[in-house]
């Protein structure tokens, strides 16, 4: 597979390739938009460097597709600045589409033409002559893994198939930045970890990366960035390893003698927890705890203390689940939530 000719990006400098500041939406409901508003995205700052993932990371409602579908000029801000590698996106909308990749936009170009036919379709709306887009459209193919599939309908394609199809058609004018909505949901994690190698190769030919997710491990294998974002505004970021540090909570598995009191054990686990002890179904305990290995040693003294006999306390370090829940108050999904 051709390592280096997927993205083909002339962004080679660690200079922004994305910058919004101060971005909002308003959606505005009812005749001429006279009823109620519904303020999706509010004084969204962001900075992306050239060749790197950026994940915006958020639950449900969270105001991630109004902020790629702005950065896609597919939706028009009310407020702020949003510049694609240098361009002014709002002035220059034509200019900035010349230079993204969309997905989502690709798959279902139409389910009777056969996946090469609907890439060289792509590539000749972008402008390629048919032999040049023939080309290219078979060069994708090899890279993303299709070429068995090549010459059959689309709508015999897998979930998986017709999503790398779809990455397919959003690099195929070898944008300079490639905008991702939930590029993995709905797929198992065979799909899903197939189209991980796919960014990471399109990020490792200089190409940028912008892509939403609810799913942590998604952007915890993914992103080089991270921007939580709830009720559309930013409430973290960094890399996934800073927003563990800063937000994660540890957690501390216990097991203790097995005739010892539930309700002693719970007392003496609440003295050193951050959080409220819980107690799982194969009789250990689970609580919060302030990250570091003396909350093990801590949990011993507590449970002595109590006369409660502890056979092993394990810290575990935090997750990024436990950013995400801290953060936005909600379970991110786990993956395993939505197969096809
Ligand atoms: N066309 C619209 N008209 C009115 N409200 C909208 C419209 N599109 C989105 N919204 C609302 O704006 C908010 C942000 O929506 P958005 O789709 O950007 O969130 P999201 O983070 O992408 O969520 P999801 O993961 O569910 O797709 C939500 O409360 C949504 O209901």
């Amino acid at each position: 597979m051709g390592r280096h000719s997927m993205g083909e990006a002339d962004t080679t400098s660690q200079s922004d390739a994305l910058t919004l500041r101060g971005v909002g939406k308003t959606y505005r409901s009812g005749l001429l938009g006279r009823g109620p508003e519904h303020v999706a995205v509010a004084g969204l700052d962001l900075d992306v460097a050239a060749g790197t993932v950026h994940a915006l990371l958020g639950p449900n409602g969270a105001g991630k597709t109004t902020t790629v579908s702005m950065v896609a000029t597919l939706l028009a801000p009310d407020a702020g600045q949003i510049i694609v590698g240098g361009i002014d996106a709002r002035r220059h909308p034509d200019r900035v589409r010349d230079i993204i990749g969309v997905s989502g936009q690709y798959a279902a170009v139409d389910g009777n033409l056969t996946g090469f036919e609907n890439l060289r379709m792509v590539a000749q709306l972008y402008g390629h002559s048919r032999r040049d887009a023939s080309a290219r459209a078979r060069e994708l193919i090899d890279e993303l893994d299709l070429s068995t599939a090549a010459d059959r309908p689309m709508r015999t394609y897998s979930g998986g198939m017709r999503r790398r199809l779809d990455l397919a058609g959003a690099v195929i004018n070898r944008p300079t930045l490639v905008i991702l909505d939930e590029p993995t949901t709905g797929l198992d994690p065979r799909g899903r970890r197939q189209i991980w190698e796919l960014i990471g190769r399109l990020v490792s030919t200089g190409t940028t990366v912008l892509l939403t997710t609810q799913y942590l491990e998604e952007a915890d294998e993914l992103a080089d960035q991270i921007t939580v974002i709830d009720g559309g505004v930013v409430k973290a970021r960094g890399t996934a390893d800073s927003l563990k540090a800063r937000f994660g909570e540890a957690g501390l598995q216990v097991e203790v003698a097995p005739e010892s009191c539930t309700a002693t054990v719970r007392t003496a686990l609440a003295e050193i927890g951050t959080g409220p002890p819980a107690r799982l179904d194969d009789g250990t305990w689970e609580i919060p705890v302030a990250a570091g290995t003396r909350s093990a040693v801590a949990a011993v003294q507590s449970l002595n203390a109590h006369g409660v006999e502890c056979l092993d306390a394990i810290v575990s370090t935090p997750t990024l689940d436990s950013v995400f829940l801290s953060l936005t108050g909600a379970h991110a999904r786990s993956g395993a939530d939505d197969v096809l």
